[in-house]
């Protein structure tokens, strides 16, 4: 396991411009170009800025039809009993992110709390399969959404992945399973998130983050004409900093140091610390809304294993297989494997 991180986390400035988690759903070719400039400290701001519009889900409407899209990604409750027999004399492992995949898209992010159904929901699925939530958020803050001790968390876009605390039948000493490739630079993630508060302070609406091993600076409350000011105050932070690079979210700028690991380096660590490294008889489903889950939904392609499942009521570049529109079809998805699974062994 140690050699898996070692492997895994070596510095990548070479590969920036090759893995880059925003590579899939670029919407316009030159839009990595641009964030390799910001990352680099080449400063297009005002192709920062675009590439902030297309975080929105609507500025992609017009990519595709929804019809023509949801026939190469169909509904994954419509394919249900298809992807059920794909998992046929497998071991699900379910992989789910947390904002907008369990919890609502909202304004305020300290507020995007997920509904006692959804929690009920989910109980139920980590008794019937090893689940893991996989969050861009630091893994305190999203175990305070979700409070499900039974579940792997891999908090900071997989940077800080921990073992159920009440132990797991699926691990043996789950409890001290603890991967944190990043933290010698958690100094400077601090310094760099103080530096973005004072910076960004007198755009109203901004507000920046502290996601432990990354920083998220937020623009979903900033008016359409202080991004360019925003841009322009990340921009004079990160300049600083060549050891971190630049992604973006859902209306939000991710700051991340240059680590070769991401949501799909922590899939497979988990598959492998589960010990199902090179096993074929393994079906991870990974549910998920963002451009960070890209990472995740690629590595199942590459594997040739399970399926990913975008969460998406619009149209977008992706590299998984199914979608669902929001939270609510993801429930609906978890309740009938819960339904499927509980049969299945007659509970
Ligand atoms: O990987 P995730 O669990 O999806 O986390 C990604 C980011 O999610 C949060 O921001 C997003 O959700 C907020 C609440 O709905 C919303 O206000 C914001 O616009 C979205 O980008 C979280 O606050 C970030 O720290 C995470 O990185």
């Amino acid at each position: 396991m140690v050699r898996f991180i070692e492997e895994n986390t070596k510095t990548m400035e070479k590969e920036i411009g090759n893995k880059s988690n925003n590579d899939v759903t670029t919407t316009t070719k030159n839009k990595k170009q641009v964030l390799q400039d910001i990352n680099n400290g080449g400063g297009l701001i005002n192709s920062l800025v675009d590439s902030m519009r297309a975080c929105s889900p609507t500025h992609l409407k017009s990519l595709m039809k929804q019809t023509s899209w949801l026939t190469e990604y169909p509904s994954a409750l419509d394919m249900f009993e298809e992807i059920l027999h794909a998992s046929q004399g497998k071991q699900i492992v379910m992989f789910l992110d947390y904002d907008g995949t369990l919890s609502p898209i909202v304004d305020d992010p300290d507020r995007a709390f997920m509904s006692r159904k959804m929690r009920r929901t989910v109980k139920k699925l980590a008794n019937c399969f090893p689940t893991a939530i996989v969050s861009g958020r630091c893994r305190e803050k999203v175990y305070n959404f979700v409070k499900l001790t039974e579940l792997y968390y891999a908090g900071s876009h997989g940077m800080d992945i921990k073992g159920p605390e009440q132990g797991s039948i699926y691990m043996e000493d789950s409890k001290s399973l603890l991967c944190q490739p990043a933290t010698e630079f958690l100094p400077m993630i601090d310094e760099v998130c103080q530096k973005l508060i004072k910076q960004t302070k007198l755009t109203p609406g901004a507000k920046v983050e502290n996601n432990k091993f990354c920083v998220s600076v937020h623009f979903r409350r900033v008016d359409e004409n202080n991004w360019s000011d925003l841009a322009n105050q990340v921009r004079s932070v990160m300049k600083d900093y060549p050891k971190l690079r630049l992604c973006e979210g859902r209306k939000v700028l991710e700051i991340r140091p240059i680590i070769k690991w991401d949501k799909g380096k922590a899939l497979e660590f988990l598959l492998e610390s589960l010990g199902y490294a090179n096993c074929a008889d393994v079906f991870p489903l990974y549910i998920g809304d963002d451009r960070t889950d890209e990472d995740a939904f690629k590595i199942l392609r590459e594997r040739r294993q399970g399926l990913g499942i975008l969460v998406s009521k619009f149209p977008k570049e992706t590299n998984a297989s199914y979608s669902l529109q929001d939270p609510d079809e993801v429930m609906d998805f978890l309740r009938r494997l819960v339904e499927w699974k509980q049969l299945r062994s007659g509970a």
